[in-house]
């Protein structure tokens, strides 16, 4: 399953097509930026960002996967849209509990009924949201094709008429890969924001890189984003510091020798590179924010360095990688080239707290001062 849908999003070249869809999103992202600007007190202040990122990484991902719009970045949000997000939330809240609920055994599910019964209702909202979206769209290709035309579209569309899933495995794979694709991208933005706003200096240079490669309102496309290394760098040092899944994990399929020990056949192995991004054998000066020991000098050596693997790495490794990617150095070109970003004062030092995943531990408010 997992390799029909590779084959559409695994590279940077497959997702340069939604950049059209997402530039759309950000538009929309940008104008809720404004409003909230314009009721804020000292017309500036955007308070708790995360928010507002997870309604733009909602919108950004459903765009992609059921090629329609789903309205999170309305001032009046559609209410099947708010049912989702309260599913989300509820997966989220339980998250620690409902992990395990899984593995009750069918016996025990009646003398501890709470965390089977609210594992199977937030998956249950999510599944018919996505349910719902992809039967719609899904009737829309059927009507094209009833009426002579030939259905041209995105990622929906090529599963529909490959064939090559069931509706089934289309809806799953649907609800996964949204449920996947919303906190892990709002957290990330978060913390990028929050770090630029705690860094002008840097925020200036990435500023005049974009400046000078891409000019001062020139809306980026996917081509572009090559040009601003500087941009993609702020991305990996930001996941550096704080990875959203901050361990992984794999079960090995044959017996392994390292460090001279031997690691058999079936065991279960955590690696926290939470903690290997921050050794300074890895990353010198590893607890500073220095996006520019991203960059590849003279494009000769190319920076490879395990110690921080946010995506995880082979072939289970993230799949949506270069949706998350593009959407986010999208996004981080247009802030950068509308807004001065800077730290309100009733933010103070965010902290990152665990709650399955890496998160900020307290609100963060910003100010979006309009550059001239
Ligand atoms: C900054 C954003 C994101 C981060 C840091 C992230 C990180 C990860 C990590 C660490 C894994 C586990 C990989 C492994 O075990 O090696 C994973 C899996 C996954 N991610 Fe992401 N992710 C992000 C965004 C997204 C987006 C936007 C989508 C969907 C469009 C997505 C869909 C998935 C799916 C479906 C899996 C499971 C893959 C499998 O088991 O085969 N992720 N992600």
């Amino acid at each position: 399953m997992r390799s029909v849908l590779r084959q559409r999003i695994l590279k940077p070249k497959d997702v340069a097509i939604f950049a059209g869809e997402i530039n759309q999103v950000i538009a929309d992202l940008i104008k809720r930026i404004y409003f909230l600007k314009s009721q804020a007190e000292d017309g500036e202040t955007v308070t708790n960002i995360n928010d507002l990122f997870f309604k733009y990484s909602m919108e950004g991902v459903a765009t992609i996967l059921f090629e329609s719009r789903l309205g999170c970045l309305e001032n009046n949000v559609p209410q099947a849209t708010m049912d989702y997000i309260e599913a989300l939330g509820l997966m989220f809240c339980t998250f620690k509990t409902s992990m395990y609920a899984g593995a009750i055994p069918r016996w025990l599910r009646p003398l501890i009924p709470k965390p089977w019964r609210e594992f199977c209702r937030s998956w249950d909202g999510l599944f018919k949201f996505s349910q719902i979206h992809v039967d719609n769209k899904l009737r829309d290709i059927q009507c094209q094709m009833d009426r002579g035309e030939r259905a041209r579209g995105g990622l929906l569309t090529y599963l529909f008429l490959s064939q090559e899933l069931t509706r089934e495995e289309i809806y799953a794979n649907m609800t996964e890969m949204l449920l996947a694709g919303v906190d892990t991208t709002s957290f990330t933005l978060s913390w990028a924001v929050y770090l630029l706003a705690r860094h002008p200096e840097v925020q200036q240079t990435v500023y005049r890189e974009i400046v000078r490669n891409l000019g001062e309102r020139r809306v980026p496309t996917a081509a572009d984003v090559p040009k601003v290394p500087l941009v993609r760098a702020l991305l990996k040092e930001t996941l550096r510091l704080f990875p959203v899944l901050p361990g992984n994990g794999r079960v090995t399929q044959e017996d392994l020798v390292v460090g001279g020990y031997l690691i058999p056949r079936g065991t279960q192995l955590a690696l926290c590179h939470y903690a290997t991004s921050y050794e300074d054998e890895n990353f010198p000066r590893a607890k500073e924010f220095r996006p520019e020991r991203w960059l590849r000098p003279g494009n000769l050596r190319r920076v490879d360095n395990f110690g921080s693997i946010p995506f995880g790495y082979g072939a289970r490794s993230c799949i949506g990688r270069r949706i998350a990617e593009l959407e986010i150095h999208l996004l981080v070109i247009q802030l950068l080239q509308r807004f001065e970003i800077k730290i309100s004062p009733w933010t103070k030092t965010v902290h990152a707290k665990t709650h399955g995943l890496l998160m900020p531990g307290e609100p963060i408010h910003v100010r979006f001062v309009n550059r001239k």
